[in-house]
C-alpha cells in the first residue's frame, strides 16, 4: 500500500519572515493529519532555518535542486551531500522550469538522480509534456522519454523508494489543472512503462500530480488509483490551501 506525498514547492518565493509565519501556520494546521507523507521545499537560502522550524514535527524538508557534482569549482552549486547534511530529505530534479530556464538534459536530470541515491537522498523526478506536445498525442512519449533517462542508465532497481511527479507542463501555474482522468491516465501509463521492467518497483514507486493543484481541485485527483499525492506550487504558499490538499490526501487513501 502506497502512502501519498504532498509537498510543496516554494519556488523562488519567501523570506525569513514567511518562513516563520508558513512553518508555525503548518504545524499547527497538520499536526494531527496523519495517512499522508508531508514536505515543503523552500528556496535554497532557507533551508537550514526550515529545518530548525521544522524541529520536532512530521513535515519533512525538501530542495529544489542539485548539482551533479559533490565538491569542487562549481561556483554557485549545491551538493546532494549538503542537502543531506543540513536535513533534506526529498529533492526536486527535473522540475520543468529547470529544463527550461536551465536547459537542464534528460542526460544531466538523470546523473542528478543517480548523486541523490548514492547519498540516501529521495529524487523526485518530476517529468510532463508540454501544450504543444499534449495537442501532439506526444504525452506519453515524453513521459517515457524522461523516464527512460534514468531506467536504462541506472536500471529500474533505482526507482525503489523514489517519487515521480507527472507535471503537465500545460497546467502549472496556469490555473487550468489536468482533470482526474487525464491525470490518472498518465500515472497509469508511466507505473506501467516502469512495470514493464519490475512489477514490484512500479507498483511501490510514488506518482504525484502537479500543476494547479489547490483546496477545492485536490480530493477529486486524490480519488484517482495511481495519484499518490501532489507536487503543490502556489497553493503551498499559503498554510490553510496546502493543509486542505494534505487532509485531502490522507483522507482520500483512507476510504
Ligand atoms: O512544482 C510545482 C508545480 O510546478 C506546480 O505549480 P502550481 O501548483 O503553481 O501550478
Amino acid at each position: 500500500m502506497r502512502h501519498p506525498l504532498v509537498m510543496g514547492n516554494w519556488k523562488l518565493n519567501g523570506s525569513k519572515h514567511m518562513v516563520n509565519e508558513l512553518i508555525a501556520a503548518l504545524r499547527n494546521e497538520l499536526s494531527s493529519v496523519v495517512g499522508c507523507d508531508v514536505a515543503i521545499a523552500p528556496p535554497v537560502a532557507y533551508l537550514d532555518l526550515a529545518k530548525h522550524h521544522l524541529g520536532g514535527s512530521r513535515i519533512a524538508l525538501g530542495a529544489q535542486n542539485v548539482d551533479t557534482h559533490l565538491s569542487g569549482a562549481f561556483t554557485g552549486e549545491v551538493s546532494a551531500e549538503m542537502l543531506k547534511d543540513i536535513g533534506a530529505k526529498y529533492i526536486i530534479i527535473g522540475h520543468s522550469e529547470r529544463r527550461t530556464y536551465h536547459k537542464e538534459s534528460d542526460e544531466v536530470i538523470a546523473e542528478k538522480f543517480a548523486v541523490l541515491k548514492e547519498a540516501g537522498l529521495i529524487p523526485v523526478l518530476c517529468i510532463g509534456e508540454s501544450e504543444a506536445e499534449n495537442e501532439a498525442g506526444q504525452t506519453e512519449a515524453v513521459c517515457a522519454r524522461q523516464i527512460d533517462a534514468v531506467l536504462n542508465s541506472l536500471g529500474a532497481k533505482a526507482f525503489e523508494n523514489t517519487v515521480i511527479a507527472y507535471e503537465p507542463i500545460w497546467a502549472i501555474g496556469t490555473g487550468k489543472s489536468a482533470t482526474p482522468a487525464q491525470a490518472q491516465a498518465v500515472h497509469k501509463y508511466i507505473r506501467g512503462h516502469i512495470a514493464k521492467h519490475d512489477a514490484a518497483i512500479a507498483e511501490q514507486v510514488i506518482i504525484q500530480y502537479g500543476g494547479s493543484v489547490n483546496a477545492g481541485n485536490a480530493a477529486e485527483l486524490f480519488t484517482q488509483p495511481d495519484i499518490d499525492g501532489a507536487l503543490v506550487g502556489g497553493a503551498s504558499l499559503k498554510a490553510d490551501a496546502f493543509a486542505v490538499i494534505v487532509k485531502a490526501a490522507a483522507q482520500a487513501k483512507q476510504d
